[in-house]
């Protein structure tokens, strides 16, 4: 047998970070959730037990937080690309750093009508998520958002699909459409940090963008599938940002049944009389796409 595969390192570093502006007293805070696992000339650590080769994962643990101070945090693209540069700077012997980071939401608090100079609120488990592979010749960095959960009370419809002995399911002009948003944006590649650096500004725009134009698109479009509908938006993302190379979604159908209630007095609540409705938690569809540049 060969060692075929190998990285290691700390998963589920929580970090949180505070900027405090000394002109206006305003909190800026960010947490995240750091995954950096390594990969190099680590192969005897595991066939023959020698570990001069490994930078324990207590180590990465500490660089995470080191990296944290010194740095940026935010875009998460950057901090990603400074962290994982920094072990193969570091380390001669380490020749790929994975790093993914999961950001959680802190929405800054309107109070009085005014944004609070140090109060926020967890408005939904909805995370922006990178993933940058690190080498001494590129920086791979994907984006994402998952976990933002949405619902549409109409504008979906399902019909015309393809009918067989396995068909059961009505065709539906009007229907609710709902979906937990995974989408993930793939930028080109980078040369290096530098480069990453110099195109710092595009992360958080791409980001806003992805997010105002899911949302957008999900609410306006009249909405003929979810395959339809999503390589819409994909499409919308390629549009808004010339150096993303492919946008994906992975959304899943999270289904909502009529209830028939007319075994009750003859009650009307199903196709355009449906007001309660059952909400499935499963089976679920799950729908996947990636749209690229032609
Ligand atoms: O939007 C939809 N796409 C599908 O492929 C599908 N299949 N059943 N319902 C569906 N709704």
């Amino acid at each position: 047998a060969r060692l075929s595969a190998a990285r290691y390192g700390k998963d589920n570093v929580r970090v949180y970070k505070v900027h405090k502006d000394k002109e206006t007293g305003v909190h800026t805070v960010t947490e995240m959730t750091v995954c950096c696992l390594l990969e190099g000339e680590i192969e005897t650590s595991y066939t023959v037990a020698d570990n001069s080769v490994v930078v324990a994962t207590d180590s990465i643990k500490n660089t995470i937080y080191i990296k944290a101070k010194e740095n940026p945090v935010d875009p998460p693209e950057l901090f990603a690309s400074i962290l994982g540069a920094h072990f193969l700077d570091t380390y001669k012997h380490i020749h790929k750093a994975n790093v993914m980071i999961k950001v959680h939401r802190w929405t800054r608090m309107v109070i009085d009508d005014k944004p609070h100079p140090h109060s926020f609120l967890r408005d939904g488990e909805e995370t922006r998520n990178v993933k940058a592979v690190i080498t001494r010749d590129s920086i791979h960095l994907t984006s994402n958002i998952t976990g933002l959960t949405v619902l549409k009370s109409t504008g979906s419809a399902f019909h015309s699909f393809l009918r067989d002995e396995f068909t059961t399911l009505p065709e539906v002009w009007d229907r609710i459409l709902s979906t937990d948003v995974d989408c993930s944006w793939t930028w080109k590649t980078f040369a290096n940090l530098a480069a990453v650096q110099k195109d710092v500004a595009l992360f958080n725009k791409a980001w806003t963008d992805a997010r105002t134009i899911t949302m957008r698109t999900f609410a306006n479009d009249d909405s003929a599938s979810v395959q339809a509908t999503m390589y819409k938006m994909a499409e919308e993302i390629l549009e808004a940002a010339p150096e993303v190379e492919k946008a994906s979604y992975k959304l899943p159908n999270k289904h909502y049944f009529d209830i028939d209630l007319s075994w009750y007095k003859g009650t009307k609540n199903t196709g355009a009389d449906a007001e309660v409705v059952a909400p499935q938690s499963g089976p679920n569809g799950l729908i996947f796409c990636e749209v690229s540049r032609s």
